[in-house]
């Protein structure tokens, strides 16, 4: 590469090789064992909510600072725009090593979360026009091609009328799991109907029965991350600690390890992976007779791999079945989760509330044949603010995998005075992009962007300039190459599901909800009660 101003040289030259992350301002630690990151992800201990750390720091520092991570690390805490784009998209980073190794650990080495890319030196062009060619060794770039096209608009259209029934089935049924003194239901989050929708509807689009899945597969899954999410989080800090300090196997070591977290997870895979093996040999069985199989998403993954194997460009039988850990848990608890947040949000915002479902009447009037969400204003807005609001994944890592600079869209002064535009990081640095703060940014979303307010996306308060993700220019499902395969299923999941439960029920807030019900960073962003307790009640009443 040459040495250019923008190049990694140049800034070694200019800072001495030093790390230029020491030289950016952030908060003082408060402990050398875990720098910042019990005050990051389990804010609770310290008598604080969600973000509230986040945020303060975000206000006193900018979209840039620096954090301390466990044992002395610093890390970059970005919410940059322009920062942020530049590492989605760069092959110079990828994910984190300690997410990276849960992923293993609950999706299997070959599903698409943990498949990577091949890295190739900077000066190999041969190589490198050979990989863009033929996707030479680059295995999450053969999957996402393989998968990608079973994912888009046309076919996630195709399950309307599926998930319209069962929206409509789950509201013949209370919605809850309790029902007050006044006989009214109560919606709780936690291993409530709608949480059992969304695993249905996965099976549905993956073509998956419950007979299939069978009962152990079911609560296993339920397990994984919800009631053991705190304990993933602890897992997780653990896990940086001891990588940090020792060599990588012995983190491999510890998470072999008996605990009950650990333990759930290896049978959830283990159970998933017999299921997707089981699959596909019954559609490759299938496939011979001549039997249509194109009719889910597993089939349609079998009948494409079959034709495209010859061009080495498709999934083997055995990569196909690795996909299934990470599919039947990837849009379950997400999904689930971002509806018990916008039910929250009903339930604070009624006036909110009253316009949907006048919003819903008028498309019932008009329409001829389908209802058309995207035609819903409100509906839509809504969707985008409890998506803006609760972003699933609060804060991510990455890791450079060679030297780079992160280009700023705000320049930022450094403790010793200096203005820069863009940040050097060395291979092997590992950086925490911010989803839930680049939400917050005022640049992007208004002054008051840190109120829940669907009316921004409708009165063009709402930047869509240097468009990021791929909704709406949100972060919820990250961007570049690992944006979420299934962020239209899940948009559609959320609109069929939102249209039907306001028409039928008005959502209100209990002595309960009403102060306490906060999202918690787990695994997951998920409402709980002050105590911890995963729960989002909620009184519900039948619209006569
Ligand atoms: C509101 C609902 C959802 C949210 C917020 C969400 C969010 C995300 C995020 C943030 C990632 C990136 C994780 C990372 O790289 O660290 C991701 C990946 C993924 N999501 Fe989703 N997701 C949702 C629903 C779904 C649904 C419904 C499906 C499947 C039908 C799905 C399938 C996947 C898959 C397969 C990946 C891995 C992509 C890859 O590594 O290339 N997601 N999702």
């Amino acid at each position: 590469m040459s040495d250019s101003p923008q190049s990694p040289a140049k800034y070694n030259m200019i800072y001495g090789g030093m790390s230029i992350i020491r030289k950016i301002v952030g908060p003082p630690s408060p402990s050398w064992i875990f720098g910042h990151m019990l005050q990051l992800t389990l804010p609770r201990r310290f008598g604080a909510g969600f973000g509230e750390f986040e945020f303060k720091w975000l206000k006193l520092y900018g979209p840039v600072y620096r954090i301390k991570a466990c044992f002395g690390q610093d890390r970059l805490m970005i919410a940059d725009p322009v920062a942020l784009q530049y590492i989605f998209n760069s092959p110079d980073f990828e994910k984190g090593p300690t997410r990276d190794m849960l992923l293993h650990l609950m999706n299997g080495d070959l599903s698409l979360s943990c498949v990577k890319g091949k890295i190739i030196p900077p000066s190999n062009t041969w190589q490198n026009v050979l990989n863009h060619l033929y996707n030479i060794g680059d295995t999450h770039k053969r999957f996402r091609a393989a998968m990608n096209n079973k994912f888009n608009a046309p076919i996630v259209r195709r399950y309307q009328s599926v998930f319209e029934s069962l929206a409509h089935e789950a509201t013949l049924r209370p919605i809850g799991d309790h029902v007050d003194t006044n006989g009214r239901c109560l919606a709780t989050a936690g291993g409530c109907n709608i949480e059992r929708n969304m695993s249905k509807y996965d099976m549905l689009i993956f073509g998956i029965s419950l007979k299939d899945l069978g009962e152990e597969l079911i609560s296993s899954n339920s397990q994984i991350l919800s009631p053991l999410a705190a304990s993933l989080s602890a897992a997780s800090i653990l896990v940086d600690a001891i990588r940090v300090r020792l060599p990588s196997w012995v983190s491999v070591i510890a998470s072999l390890l008996p605990t009950p977290a650990f333990t759930v997870i290896r049978k959830n895979r283990y159970l998933a992976s017999q299921l997707g093996s089981r699959i596909v040999h019954e559609k490759m069985n299938a496939a011979r007779k001549g039997l249509d199989i194109d009719n889910d998403i597993y089939g349609l993954l079998v009948a494409t791999g079959h034709l495209e194997a010859r061009k080495s460009a498709g999934m083997s039988p055995d990569e196909i079945a690795g996909q299934a850990p990470l599919l039947l848990i990837a849009g379950q608890d997400t999904t689930a989760n971002a509806v018990s947040f916008a039910l929250l949000e009903l339930a604070r915002n009624p006036e909110t509330q009253d316009q949907l479902r006048a919003e819903i009447q008028v498309m019932l009037s008009e329409r001829s044949t389908n209802v058309a969400y995207d035609n819903m204003p409100l509906l839509n807005a809504f969707i985008k603010e409890v998506l803006r609001v609760f972003s699933a994944g609060p804060i991510k890592e990455r890791m450079a995998v060679r030297d780079a600079i992160i280009p700023l869209k705000e320049r930022i002064i450094t403790a010793s005075g200096e203005q820069i535009t863009a940040i050097p990081v060395s291979k092997g640095e590992v950086v925490i992009v911010a989803p839930a703060s680049y939400h917050r940014l005022a640049s992007r979303w208004g002054s008051d962007a840190h109120e829940f307010k669907p009316s921004r996306w409708l009165d063009g308060t709402a930047s869509q300039t240097d468009a990021i993700g791929p909704y709406a220019n949100l972060l919820t499902f990250l961007a570049g190459g690992r944006t979420c395969l299934g962020w239209r299923f899940a948009i559609l999941e959320m609109q069929v599901l939102l249209f039907e439960l306001v028409r039928k029920f008005s959502f209100a807030l209990t002595p309960d909800s009403g102060s306490v019900v906060q999202p918690r960073v787990t695994g997951v962003l998920m409402p709980t009660l002050s105590n911890g307790k995963r729960s989002l009640p909620l009184c519900v009443k039948k619209i006569e």
